[in-house]
């Protein structure tokens, strides 16, 4: 009886919290849109965006650096303090998110991660490095976007772990899973997006 109580109270102090990865550059709506979703229905207390040093995938060109990335996210977010921009990649010495991950989980034993995206990078996903160890550390929750759902629940990574594939109606239990299990989140689309920032629309 004792035992049981004191493992109630263990799982009552977790804190769980969304990690979302980015290049931020800039920061926008769409990210602050995504992540107070992930706070309300995967039942999160915080959001750490990732500010990543360099996204491996993505041209070094254009890409703004790292403290103007970071100015950006923290200006975008000021106004909800669940949301935590952070350019810990850079203290951890990675770029590759499956890296990321693993030294997270051991820096932080007592919180709960759930790797944040948007569907764009559902499809993209089989491209990253270790992409499969990704779905074996964490859940993860994959956000609509617009354009990229059909093509994103159809690709390698959906078809792969489909049978892990939580119903929206449970992503609430999401965060408490054990990985691999993933989400699709379609609740509302968000439109912004930093390439249309950066040519000059309104994103
Ligand atoms: N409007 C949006 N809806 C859903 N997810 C989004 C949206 N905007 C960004 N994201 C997600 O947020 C994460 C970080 O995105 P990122 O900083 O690359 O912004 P982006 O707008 O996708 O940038 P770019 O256009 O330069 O590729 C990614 O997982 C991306 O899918
Ligand atoms: O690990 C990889 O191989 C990898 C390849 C491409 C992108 N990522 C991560 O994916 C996240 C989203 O990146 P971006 O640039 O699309 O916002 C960010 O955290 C990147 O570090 C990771």
């Amino acid at each position: 009886m004792k035992k049981k109580r004191s493992r109630q109270g263990r799982s009552q102090r977790r804190r769980y919290v969304g990690l979302l990865g980015g290049s931020f550059n800039p920061a926008h709506d769409g990210h602050l849109h995504i992540s107070r979703e992930a706070l309300k229905r995967l039942r999160l207390q915080e959001v750490w965006w990732l500010v990543s040093p360099q996204n491996p995938l993505k041209d070094r060109e254009g890409m703004a650096p790292l403290a103007d990335r970071m100015a950006s996210a923290k200006a975008v977010s000021a106004g909800d303090r669940r949301i935590r921009p952070t350019d810990i990649e850079v203290k951890l010495g990675t770029t590759y998110t499956a890296q990321t991950l693993a030294k997270l989980i051991r820096h932080y034993p007592n919180l709960r991660f759930v790797w944040l995206m948007g569907s764009d990078n559902l499809i993209q996903i089989p491209r990253w490095r270790d992409w499969n160890k990704i779905f074996m550390l964490v859940p993860i929750a994959v956000f609509t976007r617009p354009t990229y759902d059909s093509r994103a629940l159809s690709g390698k990574a959906a078809q792969r772990y489909r049978r892990c594939r939580l119903p929206l109606y449970a992503a609430g239990r999401l965060a408490q899973s054990r990985p691999p299990v993933w989400s699709f989140v379609s609740f509302r689309r968000h439109p912004a997006s930093a390439t249309a920032i950066r040519s000059g629309e309104s994103g």
